[in-house]
This record gives structure tokens, sequence and C-alpha cells, in this order.
């Protein structure tokens, strides 16, 4: 395990600060390029925090498969279950597609998720008014408030894990089988923090399945049902994931929270990802109860662009935002970074996933005329932008 940062994990305590082990998993493709932004990020931020960060990095995924031939190393995940947090890049690319199903990267991540039991993924889909022009939506079905939909996503149960699973002989022909099964209490918990979110933020709850085929989605709508009587003040429909996906489309500001299992909420999430105008620009935070937490970008390792030092690290950015939020219950640094992304973002400065939209919204004046930067010039302009805010609150 590599350790990095001023103060290396065994330095003594100089601060009244509780010490938080930050477990830093960079993975595969533009995985350890965005991640080192968050770092960055991080470690700018660090000294006003409530905690002392140490960090320290581990391997996972392709890059894991490389060193020691297991996608999720034993040292890795106990590192990971012991840590305060811990933030993953991304895994997986087409080096790693020819391996065994159990020794692919992809495989490391779901082990990971699992083992550190976390349920609720939340994954906003967010994009304020000012930032509209990068959205394929027009104007008037984005709604002045631009995009807030918020998708809690169930994370460790349904068809990723479900047994039996693989390809099996079967009279002389290959048979593939995934198994879709949930658990009642799988289902509550995570259907639970939906809830209370939704409560919180005063917003309405649509539960997404496709109760009108699976069991599993009709067990789903009975546990949404029997919560819905602790939340009475929360207004909840069941939509059918096929139309939900239309909807989303045509009207996302008929949407507040929305709550779905897991291989609904990975499809639909990337669909976010279309409608915010980049797949770069989507955090998220997975909660678990009791333990750490886990905090990834949404998006893949994009082997398309890897090594070219051109990925959006926003979605990575507001990741740590998530952090900030989650668990160090610092709501001020966490509002600083999304606005930094966000202002630096609306003045034109963009990585190339967001240059075209930029251009037409130039030439109809609704963005500045863009300035194309790298992963790590977009960076530096976040980590500026936030310590001027920071500055200015402190007067
Ligand atoms: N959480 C994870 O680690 C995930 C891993 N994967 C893995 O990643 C690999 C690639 O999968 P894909 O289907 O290509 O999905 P992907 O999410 O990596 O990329 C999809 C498209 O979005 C673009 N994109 C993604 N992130 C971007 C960023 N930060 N900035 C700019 N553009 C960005 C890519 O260039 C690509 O065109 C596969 O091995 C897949 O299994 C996929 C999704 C999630
Ligand atoms: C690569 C998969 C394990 C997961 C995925 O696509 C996701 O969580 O968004
Ligand atoms: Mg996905």
């Amino acid at each position: 395990m590599l350790s990095y940062g001023s103060s290396g994990p065994d330095a003594p305590q100089t601060s009244a600060r509780p010490r938080l082990d930050l477990l830093v998993l960079p993975g595969d493709g533009i995985g350890p390029e965005v991640v080192r932004e968050g770092v960055l990020l991080l470690r700018e931020l660090e000294p006003s925090l409530p905690a002392e960060l140490h960090i320290r990095e581990g391997a996972i995924g392709g890059a894991a498969v490389d060193e020691v031939g297991d996608p999720l190393p034993a040292d890795t995940l106990s590192a990971a279950l012991s840590a305060g947090a811990v933030f993953l890049g991304a895994v997986g690319g087409p080096r790693w597609e020819n391996l065994p199903a159990e020794r692919r990267p992809e495989q490391g991540l779901l082990r990971l998720r699992k083992e550190m039991r976390v349920f609720a993924n939340l994954r906003p889909l967010r994009l304020p008014p000012e930032l509209s022009f990068l959205s394929p939506l027009r104007l008037e079905i984005l709604g002045e408030g631009g995009l807030d939909v918020l998708i809690v996503r169930e994370l460790v149960g349904g068809i990723y894990f479900g047994e039996p699973r693989g390809i099996f002989v079967e009279g002389g022909e290959r048979v593939a089988v995934d198994t879709l099964r949930y658990r009642e209490e799988e289902i509550a918990r995570v259907v639970d923090v939906a809830f209370r979110i939704a409560r919180t933020q005063g917003k309405p709850l649509a539960s997404v399945d496709k109760a009108n085929v699976l069991a599993s989605s009709r067990l789903w709508r009975e546990v949404v049902e029997a919560k819905r009587a602790e939340y009475p003040d929360v207004p909840v429909r069941h939509v059918l994931v096929d139309a939900f996906a239309m909807d989303l489309v045509r009207r996302p500001t008929a949407y507040g929270v929305v709550v779905t299992e897991n291989l609904f909420g990975d499809i639909l999430s990337d669909l976010g990802g279309a409608l915010v105008g980049s797949l770069g620009l989507l955090p998220s935070a997975s909660l678990s109860e009791g333990g750490p937490h886990l905090y990834e970008p949404v998006h893949g390792s994009a082997p398309d662009i890897a090594g070219q030092g051109i990925a959006n690290p926003a979605g990575m950015l507001l990741t740590v935002a998530m952090f900030l939020r989650h668990t160090l219950a610092a709501e001020d640094a966490a509002s600083a970074v999304e606005a930094a992304v966000f202002a630096t973002i609306a003045r034109g400065r963009v990585t190339p996933d967001l240059a075209e939209a930029c251009r037409r919204a130039h030439a109809s004046g609704r963005c500045p005329a863009p300035e194309v930067l790298s992963t790590a010039e977009f960076g530096a302009a976040v980590r500026e932008e936030v310590l001027r805010r920071v500055m200015r609150e402190r007067g």
C-alpha cells in the first residue's frame, strides 16, 4: 500500500481534530486521472475540515489483476473495511475483457460494494439553471430550476449478485443464467433511505420497477406500500421502468427522489448522464449503515479517452462534495465545492466532452467562448475557485 500526503498514516497527531483514514482506489483507465484531482482538492481543503485526513492508496480492478492476479486483493478489502471512507475511480477495460468472470475487474468492484454493505447508492442528476445549455433538453422541458433528480439505487442485491449465475452446457448447447433475487429486508432498507431523503427535501418519491412482469418488482412494490404508512407526508407513486425512461426525458420536473433496484438504477443513471450533458459530470455516494461509505463517480474507465489527460474530473470533484456532506457533515465545504465546479463550467472553462455544447451555447449568447481545459487544468481551476469562495466566506 502506498501512502501519501503531508502527514502520513503513522505521523503523530499534531492537532485536536479527529483522524480520518481515507482509502483511495484509482483503478483503471481514467480512474487514476480523475482520482488525482479529487485527492488534490481534498488536500487543499484539509486544513479547514473537521477531521485530519490520512490518505492511503490501494489496488483494485485491472490494475490489481496485473499486480497480484486478483481484482480485489485481500489487503485492499481489509483496508477498505477499516477506513473512514473509500474513494474509487473506475475499473475495467478491453485488456481484461477476456478473463474468466470471477477475475474480471468489475467483479472486484461488485465484491467491494457487497463486503462494504453499501446498499444505498445516491446518484444526483443535477444541472443548475445557469448550466442548462449543456443539456440536450429544451429549456421549457428542463424547467427554470434546471435538473434536480436524485436516483437512489439499491447497490448490493439483485441480478448482479443472485445465484445461480453463469454459462452452463445443457443438452449440448450453452445456456446463460442470471438470477434476480431480492429479500424483503434488502428492499425495505434502501426504500427507507429514499423515503427519509424525500421527506427531508420535501420532494415526491417515485418507485421505479417492472411489476407488470417481474416477481421481484411485485415484492418491491408491496414493500414500498408498507413503508408508505411510516411516511404519510411523502407523496409516492409507482412507475414502470420503461415508461419512466421515457418520462424522465419528456418531463424531468415531475420527479424528485427516485428509488429503484440495482440494474434499473445503473441504466437510468447513465441516461441521466446524457440529460446533464456528460457522464463525466455525475457523482455518487454509496452509503452503508454504520460502516464506511464508498464514494465513486458514476462513469466507468472510459478506455476511449484514457491516457490523454482530457477526462472530465467534475463527477469526481462533486463526489468529494458528497464525502464532505455525508461522512464529515461539512455542509459549507460541500456546497463550496459544488458551487465552484458549476461556476467554473459556467465561465466556459470546460473539458472537451462539454466543449461542443458550450460552443453552440456561445453562438446564442448563453455561454462565454469556451476555453477547453485538460483534466489537470480543470481540477486546478476548481481548486482556485473553491479557495476564493472559502476565503470570501471567512471575510
Ligand atoms: N464504476 C465503474 O468502475 C464502472 C466501470 N465500467 C467499466 O468501464 C469500461 C468502459 O465502459 P463504457 O461502457 O465505455 O462506459 P464509460 O462510463 O467508461 O464511458 C462511456 C462514455 O462516456 C465517456 N465518459 C465517461 N466518463 C467520462 C469523463 N469523466 N469525462 C469525459 N467523458 C467521459 C466515455 O469517453 C465514453 O464515451 C468497461 O470495462 C466497464 O465495465 C463502466 C461503468 C462503471
Ligand atoms: C461496472 C459495473 C460493476 C457497475 C456500473 O456500471 C455502475 O455501477 O454504474
Ligand atoms: Mg453504470
